[in-house]
Parts: C-alpha cells; structure tokens; sequence
C-alpha cells in the first residue's frame, strides 16, 4: 500500500519528505559557517573560528550543524565527519596562497570511506571580491576534472550576497546517488491535509490504495 501511494503521490507532483546528512568542509576561514548561517537565517552573522576540542566534544560546541530545507529536502549540514552522502567543500576563491592546500584537503577528505558515496559540491565562496577566481580557474586546481565517476559541481558563491547558494543546492538535490533510501512517503498526512481544496485527488487515492 506504501508503495501504491508513493507512485500515486509522485504522479500527482507530491513530493517525498528527503533527509539528507551532508558535511561541509573546507580550509580555516573559507566561509562555511557564514554560509551555513546565511542559509538557516538569511541573514550574516558575525563568525568566531571553529574550534574542535581534541579530546571530546560536548554536543553543540566545537562545531555547526543546521537543518536547511530546500524544496522537499531537509539538508542536515555539519561541519564534522561522519558518513554523508553529500560533500559541500567551500574554498575562498580569493585565497590564490593557499589553494594548493585546499586541494589537498579537498582529496583527503573524499579519501574516506565514510564518503565513497557522496556527491561533490564545491562552493568556490567570497565571489564579492575583485580578485576572487572564477569557478573554471577553481576546479583546475582543485583537480575536480581527476574525480571520475564522482558527480561533483562547483558554483560561484558570495555568503555575503548570498549569490549562488541556492544553485548549489539545487544541484545537489538532483544529484545525491541514491536518493530514494533517504526518501519516505510514511509520513502521507500532508497529502491528506489538502482534503478540502482537492477531494477529487483524494478520492483517486482512496480508490488506488483500496480504502473506497
Ligand atoms: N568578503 C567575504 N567574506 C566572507 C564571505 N564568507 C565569509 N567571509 C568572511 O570570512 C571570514 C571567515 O568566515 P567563517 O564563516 O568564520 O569561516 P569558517 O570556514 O567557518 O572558518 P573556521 O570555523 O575557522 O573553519 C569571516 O571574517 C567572514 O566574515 C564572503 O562571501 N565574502
Ligand atoms: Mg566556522
């Protein structure tokens, strides 16, 4: 019956409730939690750095973690590990010294297991500035063109402005491999709610799951 409605509510536009653990990564200063901040309150924050404690990490301190809604997908984004099946790594487009090291860090992080599987979003940040790269120049030397089969994108961002940053989700929203595991129609009460604009729609969903 669940998987009668989830066709039924597919062909009708209802869209699955998705949540999706994505970890955002980048050098000390890129602008992650800017970003992170932006697109929870649409709004800038003043940051501090990010301090991981090494020994242990009381929940909340030490690093972000918000839940970003975008059409049907709650982006769970953290900025410490942990298996995820979308990877956001944010470069300071204007930081030409230290895009070697992001590189690096970029490859290490796609090294592990706990991201065999995810999708790449590299969000080249700070596009406000006048000498910031362009994305093209950006992907040439974080080596995105070496990632293979690895879906991977990369788009001009500005925390600041907010330009892009909702571009790059979009991106990901259709690019998660394996989507549907993170998907659920269980939760169908939203499809019911509309009862009184759209009996008619409800009356075929009845029909189709045997209720009538
Ligand atoms: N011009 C400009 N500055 C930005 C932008 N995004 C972030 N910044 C600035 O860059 C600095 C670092 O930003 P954070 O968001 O704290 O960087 P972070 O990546 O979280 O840094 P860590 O927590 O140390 O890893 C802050 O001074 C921000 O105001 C942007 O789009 N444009
Ligand atoms: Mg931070």
């Amino acid at each position: 019956m669940g998987a009668k409605i989830a066709r039924l509510a597919k062909r009708l536009g209802f869209l699955p409730q998705c949540r999706l653990r994505t970890l955002m990564v980048g050098l000390d200063g890129s602008g992650k939690t800017t970003i992170l901040y932006k697109l929870k309150l649409g709004d800038l924050l003043k940051t501090k750095p990010t301090i991981v404690p090494v020994v242990s990490i009381p929940y909340g301190a030490g690093f972000n973690v918000e839940s970003i809604q975008y059409k049907n997908i709650c982006f769970d984004v953290w900025d410490i590990g942990g298996e995820s099946k979308a990877l956001i790594f944010v470069v300071d487009s204007s930081d030409r010294q230290r895009i070697s090291e992001a590189r690096k860090e970029l490859h290490w992080a796609l090294a592990d297991n706990e991201l065999a599987n995810a999708a790449v979003l590299v969000l080249a940040n700070k596009q406000d500035l006048p000498d910031a790269m362009p994305a093209s120049q950006i992907a040439d030397k974080l080596g995105l063109h070496c990632l293979g089969q690895r879906p991977w994108f990369i788009q001009n961002v500005s925390a600041y402005t907010g330009q892009g940053l909702y571009e790059g989700l979009h991106w990901l929203s259709d690019n998660i491999p394996n989507m549907e595991d993170s998907c659920s129609y269980n939760n169908c009460s939203h499809i019911f709610s509309f009862r009184n604009k759209i009996d008619v729609t409800l009356v075929e969903i009845e029909k189709e799951v045997g209720m009538l």
